[in-house]
């Protein structure tokens, strides 16, 4: 699902902050756990590893696919049928009820679209989506920003597992949840992404989490890399 080939990325010519990692891959339907200090390039790993940005050198493949090897506008159309996304702050279009938020990806990607075909089409599996992530049907006619942090997270993963993309990466989603959500947020993100036969790469400082996820990556705090080489 992913292959990583020993890679460097640095955000800036002059090199600090350089991320760089040895070879990695993950399985399909795996669920990797991401932590590591402030800083340390947890998001540019995600970015990475949905072909936002690409090593200097080294490789980062998805489903075989090398995201170098793509041009920039065939990288988004791989990305929006692969890939899911969940942001820490949902990303949610405000103006626009709960189903339309969900039902997006299908008007970026005709392969989840298809897929959904199978559930009686978008606006059915957005409902069977946010059925899983325990939205109550009541709330699916009302406007995004018209709900709380929780349920704007529930929906932003629904949205994410549309179409059941292989890969979905969720970037601190629980950071703006409070301690009582977060467990059952996770709960129901792991449970659907399984659902989904989807493969899950969730970053988190909440490290009561960790061992709930099949691969654990630490990252190493880069100013300390820095520090001794
Ligand atoms: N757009 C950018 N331009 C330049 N440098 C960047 C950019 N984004 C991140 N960096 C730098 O790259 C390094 C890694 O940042 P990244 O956001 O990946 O870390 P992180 O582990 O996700 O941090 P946090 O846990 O605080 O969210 C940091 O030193 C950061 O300053």
């Amino acid at each position: 699902m992913i292959d990583i080939e020993p890679l460097r990325y640095a955000w800036t010519s002059a090199g600090e902050d350089t991320l760089a990692l040895g070879a990695l891959q993950v399985s399909a339907g795996q669920t990797v756990f991401l932590h590591g200090p402030s800083g340390c390039g947890k998001s540019t790993l995600l970015g990475l590893l949905a072909g936002v940005i690409l090593p200097q050198s080294g490789r980062v493949s998805l489903l075989g696919q090398d995201w170098a090897a793509l041009r920039p506008g065939q990288r988004d159309a791989f990305r929006a049928d692969h890939v899911g996304v969940v942001f820490q702050q949902f990303n949610l279009l405000p103006y626009l009820s709960v189903l339309d938020n969900v039902v997006l990806p299908c008007r970026f990607s005709a392969l989840r679209r298809e897929r959904c075909q199978a559930e009686g089409g978008p606006q059915v599996a957005a409902q069977n989506w946010l059925q899983r992530m325990a939205m109550p049907a009541e709330l699916w006619t009302r406007r995004a920003d018209a709900l709380s942090v929780g349920q704007q997270q529930r929906v932003a993963a629904a949205r994410a597992l549309m179409g059941q993309p292989e890969l979905i990466l969720a970037d601190e989603p629980t950071s703006a949840l409070d301690a009582a959500l977060r467990q059952d947020f996770m709960n129901l993100l792991l449970q659907a992404t399984r659902d989904a036969g989807s493969t899950l790469v969730c970053v988190s400082h909440d490290a009561a989490q960790a061992t709930r996820f099949d691969v654990q990556w630490a990252l190493p705090d880069l100013q300390q890399m820095v520090a001794h080489t």
